[in-house]
């Protein structure tokens, strides 16, 4: 479980995050969702350590990040995954080197071990037998599973993912989001997605935190998000026609 209490962040005199405060479960697909510009990345910036709040406090599972010591950092660190967009793997390494790569330079595993758990990550996302391609040889989806399985390879207890469906078609980006949520439940990590994908939030958004405005102006499930009776949030959610529609036929 993550807890944010009170986090604000600001550049200058431009206040991004305004005491935002949520608790993202384990076991659970947690989305931060809103409009382009409304601070959804800073938020997870200041969650990974990226970037310093200016105030408020992260807790990892009740272990204070923000004021850690250097041991306890390094700690929770080793237990962070991300999935930056666009998969973001090396082109010069294959798809075992990419998965490799957390064991390589975190632990002092030996190479049969770390063999073992890359197969196991790669046969997880299916993609077993891509050994040896190289990301180029691979589609946009296939780099997003190389991508989880590097995250989670080092078994990772929380996984953070920066709009994992960026550039993917929209039949590709349900199968990732649907991986996602499968590897979340089985592993029971406590993932947290940063996106502005309405399919998502439909499909896997077990918690939702809504940022407008530098605020949170709204937390809940997705079968809460169209009766929410706050504006902003609805001018998000029904800017497409389809969810118009939904909420018709809702009611
Ligand atoms: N390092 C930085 N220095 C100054 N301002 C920043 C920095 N990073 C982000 N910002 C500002 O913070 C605001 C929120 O940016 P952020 O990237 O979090 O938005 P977002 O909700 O993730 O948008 P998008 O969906 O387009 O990625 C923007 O106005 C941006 O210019």
């Amino acid at each position: 479980m993550i807890e944010v209490k009170n986090l604000t962040k600001s550049f200058g005199d431009k206040t991004v995050l305004q005491d935002i405060s949520g608790t993202f479960e384990q076991g659970k697909t947690n989305l931060i969702i809103g409009a382009s510009g409304s601070g959804k990345s800073v938020m997870l910036k200041n969650i990974v350590g990226l970037f310093k709040p200016d105030s408020g406090e992260i807790l990892y599972n009740g272990r204070n990040f923000v004021n850690a010591d250097r041991d306890t950092k390094t700690d929770i660190r080793r237990e962070i995954g991300m999935l930056f967009q666009g998969g973001a793997l090396f082109d010069s390494m294959n798809v075992e080197q990419n998965v490799k790569f957390p064991l390589d330079v975190l632990t002092k595993m030996p190479e049969d071990e770390k063999l073992d758990r890359v197969n196991t990550m790669l046969k997880k996302v299916k993609l077993e037998n891509t050994n040896k391609r190289m990301p180029s040889e691979i589609s946009g989806g296939m780099q997003k599973r190389v991508g989880i399985a590097r995250a989670l390879v080092n078994s990772s207890k929380y996984l953070f993912c920066d709009e994992p469906n960026s550039g993917l078609d929209p039949m590709t980006s349900i199968k990732i989001d649907q991986l996602l949520a499968e590897i979340t439940d089985e592993y029971q990590i406590t993932t947290v997605i940063v996106t502005h994908d309405m399919n998502s939030v439909m499909e896997i958004g077990e918690y939702i935190l809504f940022i407008s405005n530098s605020k949170k102006l709204w937390e809940g499930t997705s079968s809460d998000i169209i009766h929410s009776g706050v504006q902003e949030l609805d001018e998000f959610v029904f800017a497409n026609k389809l969810m118009r529609k939904v909420k018709a036929m809702n009611g």
